[in-house]
This record gives structure tokens, sequence and C-alpha cells, in this order.
């Protein structure tokens, strides 16, 4: 059974007539709309879509954006200034909004038509965690507007989404433990991915390391790496590289096998290496990112002990004006 605020979601698209959908959010909150926009990207026969940043989607003002737009936003606090603004925006234009949030009494909520409450922390089930909640809606919206075939084995596969976390905790474990001990004292830590998974790359790139434990990094798009970033690679860089299960999985292979011949700090997290067991095979493409970032997560808590940087620790950000 779908989350009940996003069946009250879905049966308000369903009234009326959708053209195209935005996804619009900031830093985490956006990088977990990545797999829903290459679901997106790989499914819908007459939806477009477009994911932004919320400042830049106010900014820009897409023409299309109006009466036949869904626009759907994320904000885990309900108080990014910029994402409610764009909630409110997107309104103004006549667009269906939807927004995921974690604290229901928020400004993002107040702006928003339809909220979508998800759960959050280690005890909160992973079918209602904020990744399976995006792709109960956007599943969800391809169902009651092109009747998409996959749906409901989609959700069963969502259903099934806490034992592969439990799985893969146990799993690796040491692997995490491992890597915060080698890694620990580096200045610079890439990552790289493609596809389904960039988001996750990305979101370990500008939240872990970068935000909160204060480490140089730059999420590298696996098709993009040879087209500058691998100038950088010599034996002493470290790289994350993600290796998913979805259709872009060449590049990310490329991608490894050039940094096999010159690198030697080589991180590989392989999806294949997980246990999907209760996963459609059709749908493990879409459900790799979400364990490989389940996965990353125990890698950051690891390397935030062996550095003794907790990941809450911050500068400015929430602290001074910006
Ligand atoms: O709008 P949200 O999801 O509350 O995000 C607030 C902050 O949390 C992060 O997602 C992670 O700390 C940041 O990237 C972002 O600025």
């Amino acid at each position: 059974m779908l989350h009940p605020q996003v069946q009250q979601a879905l049966d308000a698209i369903s009234s009326r007539p959708i053209e195209n959908v935005f996804l619009v959010a900031c830093g985490g909150s956006s990088a977990l709309m990545y797999p829903s926009k290459y679901w997106l990207d790989r499914e819908a026969k007459t939806i477009a879509s477009d994911l932004y940043s919320s400042n830049e989607f106010i900014h820009r003002n897409p023409a299309t954006l109006g009466s036949k737009s869904l626009v759907i936003l994320c904000s885990h606090s309900g108080n990014t200034p910029e994402t409610a603004e764009a909630a409110k925006f997107a309104r103004s234009k006549g667009a269906l909004t939807v927004s995921l949030t974690h604290e229901p009494a928020s400004p993002l909520a107040e702006e928003s038509e339809h909220i979508i409450t998800y759960s959050y922390g280690p005890e909160a089930p992973a079918f209602e965690t904020n990744y399976s909640i995006m792709y109960q809606l956007v599943t969800g919206l391809l169902y009651v507007k092109e009747e998409n075939a996959k749906f409901h084995r989609f959700i069963q596969s969502l259903q099934n989404l806490q034992t592969a976390y439990d799985r893969a905790k146990i799993q690796f474990a040491d692997k995490a433990k491992e890597f915060a001990a080698t890694y620990k004292d580096e200045k610079i830590i890439y990552t790289m991915a493609s596809g389904a998974n960039f988001g996750v790359a990305y979101s370990f790139a500008i939240c872990i390391l970068m935000e909160m434990q204060w480490i140089h990094s730059h999420a590298i798009h696996a098709g993009e790496y040879f087209h500058g970033p691998f100038e950088i690679l010599d034996k002493y860089v470290p790289i994350i590289q993600l290796l998913g299960l979805d259709e872009t999985r060449p590049l990310e292979e490329r991608a490894l096998h050039f940094s096999r011949q010159y690198g030697e700090k080589l991180i590989v997290l392989d999806a294949k290496e997980f246990d999907l067991s209760g996963m459609d095979d059709e749908l493990k493409g879409y459900i790799a990112p979400l364990v490989l970032n389940y996965v990353l997560r125990q890698f950051a808590n690891e390397l935030a002990d062996a550095r003794n940087h907790p990941l809450s620790t911050r500068r400015y950000m929430w602290k001074v004006p910006y």
C-alpha cells in the first residue's frame, strides 16, 4: 500500500492534465531526486521532466511552467528559504505543488498544496523514507497518467528495501571501517558515478565530504571523466567509484577500467555485490542507488568517527547569514 499522503497527491494529480514535471530542491534533498529523474527519463512517454536547484528554478523561470505542470519539491527541514519560495512561485504560475519534508509545520508546507511527510532516522522503515517516497510519487505519477506497467512491481520492490538495507549494513560494516581508517587523513576525495547513481555521488561529495567533513571533493560524472577530470588522476588521488545496475553502468566501468591503470587509491562500491532478493530484476537498476546511498552513509559515519569530526559540525550553515 502506498503512503497515504502519496495517494492523496496522486488523486490530485489524476484530476488534472499534466504535461511536465519539475523536481525542485537544494543540496541533499535535490540529490535524492536524481534517481526519480532517471526513472522519468526512461519511462515517461507524454510527460517531460526537469530537475532544478530551487533558486535557479525561480530565476530561470522555465517557459513551460504553468497550469499543466506538476512541481515536486523537497526540503528535509522544510525551512530552506529558496525551496519554500520556489513552491510559492510555482503556485503563482498555476502549477500543482507537492512537497516532501520531514517537518509538516514548516514554511515549505505552508507554501505547498500537498505535503508528504516522510520518516527519518535509523529506526525509520525504509519504505517510508525520502528516496522511497519520491519513487512512490513518480512511479505513481506514470501509473495514473500513462498506466505504466511497472508501477505495482516497483512498489512491491520498495517494500523489500528495508531487508536490502539490513543485509548491506552487515555486509559492508568492515569495508566502511577500513575506508575510514585508510582515508581519514586525505585532503581530497572524489566521487564518481553516472545514470541513476550520479545523485548519490553528488550528495556524498557536497553534503558528506564538503559540508559535514570539510574534505575537498567533486562529484565526477563518469561520462565526463575523459573530458577533463581524468587528468588529475595519479596514484595519490582517492576516488570513490560507484557501479550501479542501470543502463549507464558501462560508463562507470569504463571510468574504473582507466582509473585502475593509473590510480591506486580506488574505493569501489559495486551494486552487483548487494543482495537485492525480493526486488524485481527489471527494477534493480533503480533501486541500486538507494542501497549505494545507504552503504555510503555507513562510510560517512565511520569516517566522522575516525576523524573525530561529527557529521553535525558546521562553520556557516544555519549559523551566519547567507
Ligand atoms: O532543504 P533541506 O533539505 O532542509 O536542506 C538543508 C540542507 O541540508 C542538506 O541537504 C544536507 O545538510 C544541505 O545540502 C542543505 O543546505
